[in-house]
């Protein structure tokens, strides 16, 4: 039996993470955070778990939950899970954190970034960062998991079959991304209310998203040149998914047929991360309510392009369910148990 606490179990990736692992005959819940509702009965705020959880909601006692705890996953907003993770460091427990704490190398990029001191920066290099299908090796070993961005899950997973390729400019890649709004999270704003989304469609963070460098840092690992990416993210009046199209130019004429072989070996064998037959687009309704990413790969022969779409649920693959996966690989376990999941259409 593993031992599960939820940091933040009443926001949209700790309740996607108990709607995931509430079945599972090898977990047990040990704490489920919250600072609004302590004490308040699981089933009293999220009734569809009816007879599932006789659990109430707690603070966050580091004493109690990191020593009773096997696996501690972190879903507050950036900047708590700094604190817990050193905490951690004096129990045998594992920290999957889903926040931003862990994800940048760079100590001043983080906190130029996200506005708050870096001070955990003495456990960065033995941070793990998560893209399951790239990091199997060294995710099986790790104590201190950084679950990667949902959004540069999805950039991740579409771009890095071509890196390494000399047929790609990697100064030239543009990142349209369109993201449904529990990418916000669940805490209440203006922009987030229905007479603000439904019926809208807007860009935001333009010229400079939180993702830009985590999206970079990652890309250059795989890249001998130097890498920049144009990344303007999008918010869909929809409640989840994340549909990203990428461009790259091309630096010489290359087939389609040559591109589409790397991302083919690249993702033969894996179970979540499919590259669509020629001639199908993805579709968010394809991978909703699953730990799926669908990728369509095509050159525009006109223009010297390649063309990369992707799909991905944002709360699962892009942010829950990847952390799942690192679970299971963290204890040895099926990296695909609990998460077989089919999506929900039309
Ligand atoms: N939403 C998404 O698609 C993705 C989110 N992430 C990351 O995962 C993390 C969680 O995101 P998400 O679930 O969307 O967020 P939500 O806003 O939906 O939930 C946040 C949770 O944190 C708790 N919380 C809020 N403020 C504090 C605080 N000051 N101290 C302690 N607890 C607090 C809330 O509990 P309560 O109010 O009950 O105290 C709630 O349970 C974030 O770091 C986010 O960047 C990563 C990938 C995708
Ligand atoms: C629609 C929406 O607002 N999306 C969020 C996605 C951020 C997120 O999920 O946070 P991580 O950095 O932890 O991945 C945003 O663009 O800020």
């Amino acid at each position: 039996m593993i031992k599960v606490s939820i940091l933040g179990a009443t926001g949209y990736t700790g309740s996607e993470l108990l709607r995931l692992l509430i079945l599972r005959s090898d977990i047990e819940f040990k704490y489920l955070t919250s600072t609004r509702l302590v004490g308040r009965a699981v089933t009293d705020y999220y009734p569809h778990l009816k007879n599932l959880s006789s659990l109430a909601f707690t603070e966050y006692e580091a004493e109690k939950v990191l020593a009773e705890s096997d696996v501690v996953f972190v879903c507050l907003p950036h900047g708590h899970a700094m604190t817990i993770a050193k905490q951690a460091k004096q129990y045998p427990v594992k920290v999957i954190d889903l926040s931003p704490d862990f994800r940048l190398d760079d100590v001043a990029v983080y906190e130029e970034y996200y506005e708050v001191n870096q001070t955990a920066s003495d456990l960065l290099p033995s941070a793990v960062y998560g893209l399951t299908e790239y990091n199997r090796e060294q995710i099986q070993s790790a104590d201190l998991l950084a679950n990667p961005g949902c959004f540069v899950t999805s950039a991740l997973l579409g771009l890095l079959p071509v890196m390494g390729s000399a047929h790609i400019n990697p100064k030239s890649i543009i990142i349209d991304a369109k993201s449904g709004v529990s990418g916000a999270g669940k805490s209440a704003t203006v922009a987030n209310l229905f007479a603000e989304l439904q019926g809208n469609f807007k860009a935001y963070n333009v010229l400079r998203h939180r993702h830009i460098p985590e999206i970079e840092q990652e890309l250059q690992k795989f890249s001998l040149d130097p890498v920049q990416v144009q990344f303007t993210p999008h918010l869909l009046p929809i409640e989840r998914g994340i549909f990203t199209t990428i461009y790259i130019d091309l630096k010489e004429d290359v087939s389609e047929a040559e591109l589409r072989e790397l991302f083919q070996q690249q993702y033969v064998n894996e179970k979540f991360v499919h590259l669509l037959d020629k001639g199908q687009l993805p579709e968010m309704k394809m991978i909703r309510g699953t730990n799926n990413c669908l990728v369509q790969v095509q050159v525009d022969k006109r223009t010297h392009r390649l063309i990369i779409l992707v799909v991905l649920d944002n709360l699962i693959k892009g942010a829950s369910g990847q952390a799942i996966q690192n679970m299971n690989l963290m204890f040895g376990l099926d990296e695909q148990k609990g998460l077989n999941l089919m999506p929900l259409t039309p």
